[in-house]
């Protein structure tokens, strides 16, 4: 399926990886992006050099730095941009949005100030409670990856089915398949939480631990980012699926993954200061880890890992000592994390 006008909204690595996506199918696309100097780049390149180098625009893929131009007639708007910009770059297109447009977030982050996710800040920002759908498409697929059109599967949430179905067929190529769910707010949480896990399981490598410690924290991982998921709302059976453990395996073990990235650099040793002044891309982990720490406390939902990043990350605790303090704790029965 094609649609007349979709708005992409972040022309960063994945928002020109999905532009492209959408493009060479056959949708016309217009791509927006705050940095007007990037959209003015992009073109007069036709190609996005500084994130997805090597794949020049079709026709078919138009840009604007104007977000009433962009979003304005589109049938569908592809959110991209960080989150913590999330909710400003919404409240000024909103006004913009058509009657019945569908909104999909590619989001993966926490806010930190209000905690909530990007469907969350969506329905918060909707005042005057237009017809407007929103949902989440979500899952492991690195940007580099899917604009090389490699075989790729996500998920695609929404409350509502018919919305969820219209989004799966829009995305769906011959290369990248997409499932559809119900489950907004469990694979919105899937999503965020797994680029703390990614940064933990880069800090294990960093120290020089092996593949023994990277499988305890993805499994262990996964028992948290459950046990926040449920009591924030979402399915069980969610975080087994493709945005929970398939994104987690992905983001701890690839090394395409900015959130690995983030933890092996400190893991070597370099502060958190040194390695965000290296980062030219959003690695959301590290906000992320606030936003959960404090839903965790507030849910009274018991994180080991996510408290130990947050001390980490927050309150300069050496990587090894975090490691010990885990390994201290009470010892206690293993809890399958499908059923807890
Ligand atoms: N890169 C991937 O492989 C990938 C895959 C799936 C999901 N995501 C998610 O997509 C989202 C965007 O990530 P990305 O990889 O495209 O980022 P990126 O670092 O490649 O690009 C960031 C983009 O955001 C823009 N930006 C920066 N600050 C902003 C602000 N305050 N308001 C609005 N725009 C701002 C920049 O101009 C840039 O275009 C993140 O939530 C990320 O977790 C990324
Ligand atoms: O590079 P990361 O760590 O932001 O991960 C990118 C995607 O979320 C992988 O699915």
């Amino acid at each position: 399926m094609t649609m007349n006008k979709v708005a992409v909204v972040g022309a960063g690595s994945w928002g020109t990886a999905l532009a492209l996506l959408l493009a060479r199918k056959g949708c016309q696309v217009i791509l927006w992006d705050f940095n007007a100097e990037h959209v003015a780049q992009l073109a007069k390149d036709r190609e996005n050099k500084r994130h997805q180098p090597g794949h020049l625009f079709p026709d078919t893929l138009q840009m604007s730095a104007a977000l009433a131009e962009c979003v304005s007639g589109a049938e569908c708007v592809v959110m991209v941009v960080p989150s913590h910009g999330y909710r400003a770059v919404y409240r000024d297109l909103y006004p913009h949005l058509e009657e019945n447009a569908l909104v999909v977030s590619a989001v993966k982050g926490i806010e930190i100030e209000s905690g909530q996710t990007m469907t969350q800040i969506m329905a918060k920002e909707d005042k005057n409670d237009r017809d407007i759908l929103f949902g989440v498409l979500s899952g492991p697929s690195f940007a580099a990856e899917t604009a090389e059109q490699q075989p790729t599967a996500v998920t695609v949430a929404f409350a509502d089915t018919q919305a969820a179905a219209a989004v799966q067929q829009l995305f769906s190529t011959e290369y990248f398949r997409v499932y559809t769910s119900s489950d907004v707010i469990g694979l919105e949480v899937s999503g965020a939480m797994k680029n703390v896990i990614a940064i933990a399981a880069g800090i294990s490598d960093g120290l020089g631990y092996g593949l023994n410690t990277r499988a305890a924290l993805i499994t262990r991982g996964l028992a948290e980012i459950t046990r926040l998921g449920v009591a924030m709302g979402g399915k069980p059976q969610t975080f087994a699926g493709l945005g929970g453990l398939g994104d987690l395996v992905l983001t701890c073990t690839g090394n395409l993954s900015r959130n690995r990235t983030v933890g092996l650099k400190l893991g070597s040793g370099l502060s958190l200061e040194q390695v965000l002044s290296e980062m030219k891309m959003v690695a959301e982990g590290v906000k992320t880890t606030k936003s959960c720490y404090h839903l965790a406390q507030a849910k009274q939902v018991e994180m080991p890992i996510l408290e130990q990043m947050y001390q980490i990350l927050y309150h300069g605790k050496r990587c090894q000592d975090a490691v010990i303090e885990l390994f201290q704790r009470e010892l206690k029965q293993e809890v399958e994390p499908l059923i807890c």
